[in-house]
Order: structure tokens, then sequence, then C-alpha cells
């Protein structure tokens, strides 16, 4: 962990945590749809008939979206877990002696980057760290949401340094996080621990997914969810008595498939079939997601649950989120106390991009860290 800073070195700090955001209730599942499909990143139609589609999609997905949020009491826990994540990240950072104050900004629901610029405009900070909370860059999540960050800031007049993360798909603590919760179940699936026979175990690397014809143009997000798996299983390896990757049974797959597009594969629904006809019980790891949410506590406890039952890939277990684990919270802590060494360094000026040793491709295009201001890990 990067150790203790002198707080008048560092000054105030606001770091922002960016997600996507989900309905708070009921009545909020339509206009957070409408918000979502309405985004140029998700749909990338001209503004007229974008609004079309999108009042169309948010009016036919709505009643279907709202039933699966019925299953989690009506809405969505994302912005809880986020301020969670927050709260402990502002307690890290306290730890190392900076002054911090950590705020969620939502893209499709509240809060929304607009409120969040206004307070911390008026918290008054000396430099503000962009930290979205989507360890692999996409230009569907990161790039949207810090997009709208750069307009409203401007438009609010908030004119602060900035550092500004663009994706960390092998940050150790994320993935030592990962490692252990994953380790945990482990143990229970190879000894049935559900009371069942023990059978053979394969992991399920699950990601949220994306059409394919985003990743043509040059999107990393595919490359960097494969780059954050292989070191989740080589730091698996050890804590579970294997050699090494080749000495596991896993796979890379993608979840949350909607609308008529082609999208990158294998889906997680046709993985967990094949683990059936396989016979192998299943540890299905939510590796794009760092909080629970619909995705998570309805697609993966529920649906594929279920999928998996008629098929025959029992025992299931899903591995819970890295959320507020102490690695994955270190984590960022050390991202935030990176960023701002190289806005100290840059003499608060933009920074330029960091990407020896960690970065993607040059094909990857579209990854943030070819601008200048940003940087993955
Ligand atoms: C890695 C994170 C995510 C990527 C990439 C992503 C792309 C993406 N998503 C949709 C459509 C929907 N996503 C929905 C929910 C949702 N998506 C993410 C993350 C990523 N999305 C999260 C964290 C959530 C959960 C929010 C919550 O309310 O708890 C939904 C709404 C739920 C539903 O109706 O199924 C939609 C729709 C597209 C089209 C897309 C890429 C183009
Ligand atoms: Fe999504
Ligand atoms: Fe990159």
């Amino acid at each position: 962990m990067i150790q203790e800073r002198d707080k008048t070195e560092t000054g105030r700090i606001a770091i922002l945590l960016f997600n996507l955001g989900g309905p708070d209730g009921p009545d909020a599942v339509r206009p957070f749809l409408f918000n979502l499909f309405n985004d140029p990143a998700i749909i990338g139609a001209p503004a007229l008939i974008r609004w079309a589609i999108a009042t169309l999609i948010s009016r036919r997905r709505a009643p279907f979206a709202r039933q699966n949020y019925a299953l989690m009491g009506g809405g969505s826990p994302l912005l809880p877990e986020t301020q969670a994540q927050a709260r402990a990240l502002e307690a890290d950072l306290a730890g190392r002696g900076m002054i911090v104050k950590a705020w969620p900004v939502m893209r499709y629901w509240h809060p929304f980057a607009d409120r969040v610029a206004a307070e911390v405009k008026a918290w008054a900070p000396d430099r503000i760290v962009a930290l979205p909370l989507y360890p692999q860059y996409s230009t569907s999540t990161s790039a949207s949401s810090l997009k709208d960050w750069v307009k409203v800031a401007r438009r609010a007049g908030l004119d602060v340094p900035t550092t500004t993360l663009c994706c960390y798909p092998r940050q150790p603590g994320l993935i030592r996080a990962h490692a252990e919760l994953i380790a945990e179940r482990w143990r229970q699936a190879e000894t049935g621990g559900d009371g069942g026979p023990a059978r053979p175990v394969r992991l399920l690397l699950s990601a949220h997914g994306l059409p394919k014809k985003i990743i043509e143009r040059g999107d990393p997000y595919q490359w960097q969810v494969e780059q954050s798996c292989a070191a989740i299983v080589a730091a698996l390896a050890p804590l579970i008595g294997r050699s090494g990757p080749d000495d596991l049974d896993w796979q890379v797959c993608y979840q949350s498939r909607v609308g008529p597009l082609e999208w990158i594969g294998p889906s997680t629904d046709a993985e967990v079939e094949r683990a059936g006809r396989d016979g192998r019980a299943l540890i299905v790891v939510p590796v794009a997601f760092v909080s629970e949410h619909v995705e998570t506590l309805v697609e993966l406890d529920i649906e594929y649950r279920e999928l998996a039952e008629k098929a025959g890939a029992m025992p299931y277990y899903r591995v819970p989120t890295p959320s507020v684990h102490p690695a994955f919270i270190g984590g960022l802590g050390d991202l935030v106390v990176q960023g701002l060494d190289r806005l100290t360094a840059s003499g608060g000026r933009p920074v330029a991009p960091d990407v020896a040793g960690t970065g993607c491709p040059a094909s990857f295009s579209q990854c943030a860290c070819r601008a200048a201001r940003l940087s993955h890990a």
C-alpha cells in the first residue's frame, strides 16, 4: 500500500466515483432506461432518431425490468453500495494523512453530474481525481461518464486541476480481492460443501457483454476483461494449492445481452449449459462489476442459477463483487495517490498518458489511455 502523505502537500482532494446508476424505485425504471438508451455512447444514431428509439425501447422494456427490480425491493442497490465504497475510500486515504471527500457520480440516474459538480464546487477542493468504478475501459461506460463530467464541470465553472484514471484491469488490490473471494467459495465447492457430492469445478469469469461492433471500432473493453481474468486466475492458483492457470478449469464469458445486435461471446448462459453437459460444478465470478446490482443479484443469483439447476451444473456458487473488500479499497486508494503524483509531477497541467508496460495494443484506438490526462494500471 502507498503510504502516508503530508496534508499540506496534497491539499483538499475531491474524488469522483463514476458508475452507471440505477432506478431508486418502480417509477424511476422507465426514465432510467430512457436516459441509458438516449446516450450516444450506447446508441450511435442522430439525436432525433436516438430519442425516438430510446422512447420506444424504454416503454417496451420497463415492465420486464420493473419485475427484476421488484426482486430487489423495487430499486437498485447500486447507489447505497457506491456510497459505502466512497466512505471506505475516504477512510483509507484519511488513514494516509489526506483530506478527501468522495462523491458517487451516476450516468443514468441520481446523483447526476450537475448536482455533484455544484457540491464539489461548494467544497472548494484543490484537486480532483476522476475515478470510474469500471476497472475495464469502454466507450459505453467510462468514456460516457467522463465526457459528461467534463461538459458539466465546465458549465458549472469548476476549474480545478484534475487527474483522470481511465482503467485498472490488473490493479493488484482489485485482483487480490477477487482471488480471495473466489478462494473462499472454491474450498466449499471442491468438498461438495453444500452437502452434495464433490464434482470437478469450473470457474466462469462473467463480464457484462457489449455489441460486437463497439469492439470492432477499437474499444479495449474485451481485451481488458481478458487481462483481468488472466490476472485473477494467476493470483487464485496459489491460494487453492494449484500450480498455475493451466492447473484450473476456467472460462471467460459475457452476460446481460440486450437488443437485436450481435454481442461478444461466449455468452454466460451458453457456458452454464456447457458446464452441465461436462458434469461440472460452477463458481461464477462477476469480473466487470465492483458492486451488487440487478445484473448480479437477479441475473447471476436467480436466472443463471435456475439455468444451472436445469442444466445439471450444480452446485452453483456466485462469488460476491469486491464491494468494500479492504484489498480493493486499498487498491483504489493507491490509484488516487498515483494519479495525484502524476498531477504534481506535471505542475497541475494535463498529464501525459502513462501506458508503459501496462498499455493496451495500438489497435485499441478508442482507449482513453491514448488521450492526454488519462492513464491505466
Ligand atoms: C461493465 C459494465 C457495463 C457495461 C460495459 C455496460 C454496457 C451496456 N449496458 C447496456 C444496457 C443495460 N445495462 C443495464 C444495467 C446495468 N449495466 C451495468 C454495467 C454495464 N453496462 C450495470 C452496473 C447495470 C445495473 C444498474 C442497476 O440498475 O442496478 C440495463 C438495465 C437493466 C435491464 O433492463 O436489464 C440495461 C438496459 C447496453 C446496451 C450496453 C452497451 C452498449
Ligand atoms: Fe449495462
Ligand atoms: Fe489503453
